[in-house]
């Protein structure tokens, strides 16, 4: 053997550091994934509120934006596991592309200090571009960073274990994943509580450079962790472009059949056997391996359109829903985290107890047959989904269509009034009351007539919208003011004032002092029982007053404030608080998290042991590129075909599911699982390479051979 061929097989076949049976430099490995992915998903867990609330995108372009990210940092790991595969290698890769992620963290997290462009000190930034340019920038790095180490850092943490170390490989996979969990589930409980806190240099504003930061934090401590293990692990070389000697392979097989497509030439057990006359036994083989796993893969792209809907749309039915716990409160973006909590406790579970008493029971609980079973569990969560979404829906308030508006009339005046719109609709109302709920009116333009004073005032509409008729001590200047018509987001409360009293009042937490007769702005307030002052500088006074969840009021405070106390403070209630309670989410949750063990877990596994030794990264990429197609769909089916009802749409996705899962169902059935190493070492004896394991005793012997001569030497050296 030469010594360039030697030192070759040396690196393959190095003798790893051990613990309990696994390779010590797993250790890096599994702490690297941990931090990166509390990076990953604490940015995610704040990024479609960051969207909706800091750049003021509608829901739809929050979610948008949302899914397209998502899709990018899983169709990156195809550039990732090319640059590793064919050129730097999987240790090099994920240092260079780790680099690349944290400057993106960082430039995201610079991206939301709202006080950079806020010239005006209002709070709100002023250059909205900038921000949204910065942010781009900041997830473009991130999805080219986070995708591109994904599937190299699972490959490389197999990589690390010797062929007698299988049974702890699969362990491996399932402690990586646990990981994953681990990492996700700190970040998403404590990047939410980051945002929450008030920042700023000129304002205080939600603190979403410390939520941002945070992870950008954690990517950089992930770099350092996996640098720090370079001298333990199994650094496998690139063996040339391999990726693109399979698609020139593949390019030729396809060429030369079309060239010999004539009943002369005989049919070929396969058609990449038609590569037979260029290319060796061993590519063709290893491209027939691979080929027939992106195959099955096919159809899984659904499964993760489900499932990455948790982070979106299941994320915005909890707004509309009550998380209060009575022990604790629940916010609508932390119900993301009974996902990893369910996964912690789940994969040992069933790893331990689920899958081996199947097996007692003599079944086969093969990996496709898992991944099946793992579909139809996702569709269950669906339909779970969707029943949810009912109960919601009974609780929601009946907003106008777009071809009606709705009206609600406030009396302010000192005696009861009887109010007629239109000459139709008469309303009885109490002074400092209002009229119960809204009244739908299927038109614009009305007339308003106080029946005792005889005032009579036209007013005009908004066609789709909600406005309340403010009826002040002078009856004569009554106006209109536009209510919100959509649940108060994230879960909070809005609320408003119309000033009966004589002066100017200045309310806590309100933005500016309220005028006499005038209604505030909406304010918003969180779950609780909130305390509001209210002060005319000479007097002042306190009131009260519990919150739930999502709800809209607006208080009337009437002339004899101060002698009353703010006892004489009414409250009307607009939108009703959030009745629904968020753990009837949890059922969806549990179906959803079985579906992914089931099906993410066997996937990861799966990928990496059909896949021949030099495309693993490859292979990776293509289970992860599945996760990528999963987003598209949800941008399209949810976007282009929007229906009108959410329920209907979670049924729709389940039904998709269903019926690709038993599409699936049957291509496993054809599938034969095979030992990429053994058709490996078959093909090479074939061809009559040296076997690998051959090589790897040799080497071995070789190495021992060399620390005897060493040790010899030494105790030579000592005797002179
Ligand atoms: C395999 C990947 C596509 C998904 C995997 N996600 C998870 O493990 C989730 N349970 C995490 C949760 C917080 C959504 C990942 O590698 O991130």
């Amino acid at each position: 053997m030469t010594d360039e061929k030697m030192d070759e097989t040396k690196k393959k076949t190095k003798k790893t550091a051990e613990c309990c049976g696994f390779p010590v430099s797993i250790f890096f490995i599994v702490v690297n994934e941990f931090c990166e992915r509390f990076s990953y998903y604490g940015m995610r867990a704040v990024l479609v509120l960051y969207f909706r609330y800091f750049l003021l995108w509608d829901d739809d372009l929050a979610t948008s934006i949302y899914h397209a990210f998502v899709a990018l940092c899983y169709l990156t790991p195809i550039m990732g596991a090319i640059i590793a595969d064919s050129w730097l290698g999987k240790f090099k890769t994920i240092i260079y592309l780790s680099v690349v992620y944290a400057v993106g963290q960082v430039v995201m997290a610079v991206s939301t200090i709202h006080d950079i462009t806020d010239t005006d000190r209002d709070g709100t930034p002023n250059n909205f571009t900038l921000h949204i340019a910065l942010s781009m920038l900041g997830l473009i790095l991130i999805a080219l960073g986070t995708g591109g180490i994904k599937p190299c850092v699972a490959a490389f943490g197999g990589d690390q274990f010797q062929e007698h170390q299988s049974r702890q490989l699969n362990t491996f996979f399932s402690v990586f994943y646990l990981c994953i969990n681990g990492g996700s589930l700190l970040s998403t409980l404590i990047t939410p509580v980051l945002r929450a806190q008030e920042c700023g240099i000129h304002t205080q504003q939600q603190c979403y450079p410390l939520a941002f930061g945070v992870p950008a934090a954690l990517m950089v401590v992930s770099l350092v962790v996996f640098i720090s293990g370079s001298g333990m692990y199994v650094k496998t070389d690139p063996e040339g472009n391999i990726i693109w000697a399979v698609c020139k392979c593949i390019g030729f097989a396809i060429k030369n059949r079309f060239r010999h497509r004539s009943s002369a030439h005989p049919k070929r057990e396969h058609w990449m056997d038609w590569a037979n006359e260029k290319y060796d036994k061993l590519l063709i083989a290893q491209v027939k391996m691979v080929l027939k796993v992106l195959f099955l893969y096919i159809p899984l792209p659904m499964f993760w359109t489900l499932f990455d809907q948790k982070g979106s749309r299941w994320t915005l039915q909890a707004t509309t829903m009550s998380g209060d716990f009575r022990a604790f409160i629940l916010q609508p973006d932390q119900m993301q985290t009974v996902n990893p909590i369910l996964i912690l406790t789940m994969v040992p579970i069933m790893d331990r107890i689920i899958f081996p008493l199947i097996k007692k029971c003599g079944l086969d609980f093969s990996p496709l047959k898992r991944m099946t079973v793992g579909m139809l569990f996702a569709a269950m969560a669906f339909v779970c989904a969707a029943l949810v979404q009912i109960e919601i829906d009974k609780t929601l308030p009946d907003f106008p269509s777009s071809s009606e508006s709705q009206l609600k009339v406030v009396n302010m005046f000192n005696s009861s009034l009887n109010v007629t719109i239109s000459h139709k609709d008469t309303l009885l109302i109490d002074s400092l009351e209002s009229s119960a709920g809204y009244v739908t009116l299927d038109h614009q333009e009305i007339t308003v007539s106080l029946n005792s004073s005889g005032i009579t005032k036209n007013f005009s509409l908004i066609a789709g919208g909600r406005q309340t008729l403010i009826i002040p001590s002078d009856p004569s200047v009554m106006y209109l003011k536009e209510d919100i018509k959509s649940k108060p987001r994230e879960g909070r409360n809005a609320v408003r004032f119309v000033n009966g009293w004589t002066a100017v009042l200045n309310i806590t937490n309100l933005e500016s002092n309220l005028e006499p007769t005038v209604i505030s702005n909406y304010s918003l307030v969180a779950q609780g029982t909130r305390k509001f002052v209210l002060s005319n500088g000479a007097q002042s006074c306190e009131f009260s007053q519990t919150f739930g969840f999502g709800s809209s009021y607006t208080f009337l405070i009437p002339s004899t404030l101060f002698s009353t106390d703010c006892k004489s403070i009414k409250a009307v209630e607009d939108i009703q608080p959030n009745s629904v309670h968020m753990a009837l989410q949890i059922p969806q949750y549990f179906l959803i998290t079985t579906g992914e063990v089931l099906f993410s877990v066997t996937g990861l596994q799966f990928s990496y042991s059909q896949a021949p030794k030099n495309m693993k990264s490859v292979l990776q990429a293509g289970w992860l590129c599945t996760n990528a197609v999963g987003n598209i769909i949800v941008l399209i089916v949810a976007e282009l075909g929007k229906l009108p009802k959410q329920w209907a749409e979670y049924l729709l996705f389940a039904s998709l599911l269903v019926a690709v899962s038993v599409i699936f169902s049957v291509m496993a059935y054809f599938y034969t699982y095979i030992d990429p190493a053994e058709v490996e070492a078959q093909i090479r004896s074939e061809l009559g390479f040296e076997p690998e394991e051959e090589k790897k005793k040799e080497t071995l012997e070789m190495e021992d051979k060399d620390k005897d001569q060493q040790n010899e030497q030494e105790v030579k050296q000592t005797k002179i």
